[in-house]
């Protein structure tokens, strides 16, 4: 038995390295395991690797925009498996900086597959250990899917691994995932497909913007299919037959590669909670607004895993963490501020957002201005040839200050920032609009979007 630990955190991802590091630094006993190697999603299997993926397409859609206007694109391709090494690049040392990083704060990383045995023990690999305290912080995985053949789906990690792009590729799930991926695809000259099941894909954003993002992915050969459900996959000699429903019809349809982005679940299965009366559900550990389990004391959670108000994104698992990491150490109850989280799905052009959408500003009662803008136009984007570019800001008239911003263009990612420290400093547009940005930047446009 390993004895002692003030805390054991489960799951060397985002919001697990936040918290070991936190309570290390603090005095504390802490040991952090993980049963793959160490830097979890976002590092390995997700924010970071697809980012560099998407840099392949960025350059093949940045000529073809200047195609006519001074660049000749003709001999531009993406090769796929040098792309991927760029990617390991990355990835391949994260894992061992990460735990040099944590054994230098004094954590000691564990290895294996953890389990509860009680309400303060787990087995790792069979191996028991208990601690005074647990944070919960082990992730997500893609949902269970139930259709005959489902498991043919490629995950995430999988297609960001292919060693090469085949032409005719199916996502399932019309959401951050298959938005992401078939914006990469389609540049790399494949035939993407994006299925979702209800009549609009993206959800959580701005339903104007998403369609112009949609009309954008049809110009770069991505296809959308609303209300459609796959009712089964079986392989076939050149791939894989899809029968379809769409609109209530049922059609049968050949692939080469389906993909799962049809959302992802807290990954909870194999931790036993049940042994350490932790209550959870579908939608994580049960916690309470400080992050505390709400059936045991000892036990926190933290990012994807918890069942708290904030979005399974990696800066909100990063604070998440931290904040557990503090209410543990010092016993108290605070909550994390999820005010003017931004997020954005990574397209080409990418489409952001923080706050809250128009029917939910109206729903709260605001007094709602709206304004809109096509920013096509505008000189940023005419500079690149970009074609499709907008923005809308909601803004509380009574009080000047911004409920909700959304956008769609070129490095709006990074423009968002902006919008979102408004939103948590509760900055009037006015106070927002006295920033003085360098010119010509995308930064420089934010007053005449506002
Ligand atoms: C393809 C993809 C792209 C994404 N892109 C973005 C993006 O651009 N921006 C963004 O903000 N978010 C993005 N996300 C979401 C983001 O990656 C997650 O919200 C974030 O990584 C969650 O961090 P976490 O610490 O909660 O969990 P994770 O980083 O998933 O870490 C959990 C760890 O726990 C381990 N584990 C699980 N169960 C056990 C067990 N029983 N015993 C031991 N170890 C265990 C796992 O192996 C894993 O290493 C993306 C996600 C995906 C899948
Ligand atoms: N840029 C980012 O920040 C980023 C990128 C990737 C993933 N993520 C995180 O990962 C999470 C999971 O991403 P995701 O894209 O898998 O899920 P998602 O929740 O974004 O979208 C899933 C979509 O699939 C649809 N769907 C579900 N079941 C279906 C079915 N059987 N048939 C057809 N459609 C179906 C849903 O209606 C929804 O539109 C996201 O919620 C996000 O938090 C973030």
């Amino acid at each position: 038995m390993t004895r002692g630990y003030d805390l054991v955190v489960i799951g060397a991802g985002m919001a697990g390295v936040a918290a070991a590091n936190k309570c290390a630094a603090a005095g504390w006993r802490v040991a952090i395991v993980d049963a793959l190697p160490y830097g979890g999603t976002c590092a390995l299997r997700g924010c970071d690797p697809k980012k560099i993926l998407r840099r392949g397409a960025e350059v093949i859609d940045s000529a073809r925009l200047m195609r006519g206007k001074g660049i000749d694109d003709t001999d531009l391709s993406i090769n796929w498996t040098d792309l991927v090494t760029h990617k390991h690049g990355f990835t391949d040392p994260v894992p061992g900086n990460i735990e040099v990083g944590l054994s230098g704060h004094g954590v000691d990383t564990l290895h294996g597959h953890a389990r509860f045995t009680g309400p303060t023990t787990i087995a790792i690999d069979g191996r028991p250990c208990d601690a005074a305290h647990f944070l919960i912080a082990t992730g997500a995985r893609p949902r269970a899917l139930d259709f005959p053949g489902h498991e043919h789906l490629l995950d995430s990690t999988g297609f960001m691994d292919l060693p090469a792009l085949p032409e005719r590729i199916l996502f399932v799930g019309g959401g951050f995932i298959s938005f992401e991926f078939a914006h990469i695809a389609a540049r790399a000259g494949s035939a993407p497909v994006i299925l979702d099941r209800g009549p609009r894909p993206l959800k959580a954003f701005d339903p104007d913007l998403v369609e112009l993002l949609i009309g954008r992915g049809a110009d770069v050969g991505i296809e959308l299919w609303r209300s459609t459900t796959v009712t089964s996959i079986e392989t076939s000699e050149a791939g894989y037959q899809v029968t379809v429903e769409r609109s209530g019809h049922p059609e049968t349809v050949e692939f080469d590669l389906v993909v799962h982005g049809a959302g992802r679940t807290p990954e909870l299965a194999g931790l036993d909670l049940d042994a350490a009366g932790i209550d959870w559900d579908e939608h994580g550990v049960q916690v309470a607004a400080h992050l505390q389990s709400t059936s045991n004391p000892a036990v926190y959670a933290a990012g994807d895993a918890a069942n708290s108000p904030g979005m399974p994104l990696t800066p909100v698992a990063v604070f998440e963490g931290k904040v557990a990491a503090s209410n543990m150490l010092k016993a108290t109850m605070t909550v994390p501020d999820y005010a003017g989280v931004p997020t954005a799905v990574f397209t080409i052009p990418e489409l952001a957002r923080v706050g809250l959408l128009e029917h939910e500003a109206l729903a709260h009662g605001v007094d709602l201005e709206v304004r809109c803008h096509d920013t096509s136009g505008w000189y940023s984007n005419y500079r690149i040839g970009e074609t499709t570019a907008a923005t809308k800001i909601l803004i509380d008239r009574s009080t000047d200050r911004i409920v909700g911003a959304h956008l769609l263009g070129p490095e709006y990612g990074e423009l968002i920032n902006f919008l979102g420290l408004a939103r948590k400093l509760q900055l009037t547009t006015r106070q927002l609009k006295s920033m003085t940005a360098v010119y010509p930047t995308v930064g420089s446009d934010l007053g005449s979007i506002l």
